[in-house]
């Protein structure tokens, strides 16, 4: 019998993970903006050294406040206005996500930030589902095994959520899997888009809604109560619900209840809550205690290029931070593949023949 390795990054990187809660134009590589903006003429770089660039992104997403944390993805967006810029970001972003050991990703992004140079809504779809079937083939020729979807944002900020919402259901069937809203949460509730989730709940599609991120339970209850949301980008909020007695005994108020009763799932992001200020460390994260009250808790990046995270560096960081096993880090992927919103079917199929037999060796 051979020992049980240690929950270290190296291991986690080998163990299979679902990703739900990440955007594409946060997480391209630092050598590709650069790549792409000598390419397409971009000429807004903070600057154009690989390392630096890398550098600065994490520095000035590690901003405190999501409304400053947004504005560095003006120049991820600003290379991203071509088919090919599309179709290579995409590419590399599966490929990424499967040297990771990412097994399913939901990756999400705003076709509307994409439309400055005269692409079509729908040109911008296609290319973007041209790269991700192009990076799910060449990791496959690499004996890395990857499926990816696609949510389409729509932004809080602007008023096409319906239009965005109609294009989603249109391209359900190319890898298309659902719809969100991003964007900054103060001042734009998603009570704005009310049209569009309604459209979403007719045609039977699925949508998760950022929420509960910079702003606090008011969100979270819209979200649900309001928009119907089944998911929650973020959620972390949801503490301010529940109370602890200094014996460590949580009490639920109703809406923590409800979430937690109905298994809504929260897409946590760790790193990001820390830079945007939702979390004042990861050890200090609300998820310890959601996790502990067994809320249907994932584990995700939001954004890789401006947290400098993997998944696999989210799970070692909670692992060092709250003690967290081989049983905890399979608990939060089946979560997150339970809560994916692919057919039940396949869902099934990854989660007893890719995930339980990965983490099986390491639970004996
Ligand atoms: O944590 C977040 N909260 C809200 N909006 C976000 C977050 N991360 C990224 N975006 C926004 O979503 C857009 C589409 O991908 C990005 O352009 C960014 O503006
Ligand atoms: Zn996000």
């Amino acid at each position: 019998m051979s020992a049980i390795p240690p929950v270290t990054l190296e291991h986690i990187r080998r163990v299979p993970k679902v990703l739900l809660h990440d955007h594409l134009d946060g997480s391209l590589r630092p050598e590709t903006v650069a790549e792409l903006a000598d390419a397409t003429g971009y000429r807004g770089l903070p600057t154009t050294d690989v390392g630096e660039l890398g550098r600065w992104f994490r520095e000035a997403a590690d901003s405190g406040s999501l409304v400053s944390y947004l504005e560095t993805f003006a120049h991820t967006c600003g290379v991203m206005q071509t088919e090919d810029a599309l179709v290579r970001v995409a590419a590399e972003c599966a490929e990424d996500l499967a040297d990771d050991g990412v097994v399913y990703a939901e990756v999400r992004y705003a076709p509307e930030l994409f439309v400055e140079r005269g692409l079509t809504l729908d040109a911008v779809v296609e290319a973007v589902q041209e790269g991700f079937a192009q990076g799910e083939r060449r990791a496959a020729e690499r004996g890395k095994f990857i499926r990816t979807g696609t949510l389409l944002c729509a932004m809080r900020q602007h008023a096409r959520a319906q239009e965005i919402a109609e294009i989603a259901v249109r391209y359900r069937d190319t890898g298309v899997v659902g719809f969100d809203i991003a964007g900054p949460e103060a001042g734009f509730p998603p009570t704005r888009n009310l049209d569009a989730f309604e459209y979403l709940r007719t045609n039977n599609a699925h949508f998760t809604i950022h929420a509960g991120e910079a702003f606090g339970l008011a969100s979270i209850w819209e979200a649900i109560q309001h928009c119907g949301a089944e998911r929650l980008g973020h959620g972390v909020r949801i503490v301010d619900d529940i109370k602890s007695d200094p014996d460590g005994t949580a009490h639920l108020g109703p809406l923590a209840s409800y979430v937690r009763d109905r298994r809504i799932p929260l897409e946590i992001c760790p790193s990001s809550n820390v830079q945007t200020g939702a979390a004042a460390s990861i050890a200090d994260h609300p998820i310890g205690l959601l996790a502990r009250l067994h809320f249907r808790v994932t584990v995700n990046t939001d954004n890789r290029l401006m947290s400098g995270c993997t998944v696999s560096s989210e799970f070692a960081a909670l692992a060092d931070a709250f003690g967290y096993g081989w049983a905890d880090l399979q608990w939060f992927t089946i979560n997150a593949m339970k809560s994916a919103f692919l057919d039940f079917d396949l869902r099934l199929a990854l989660i007893n023949n890719v995930i339980k037999p990965g983490y099986a060796p390491l639970l004996a």
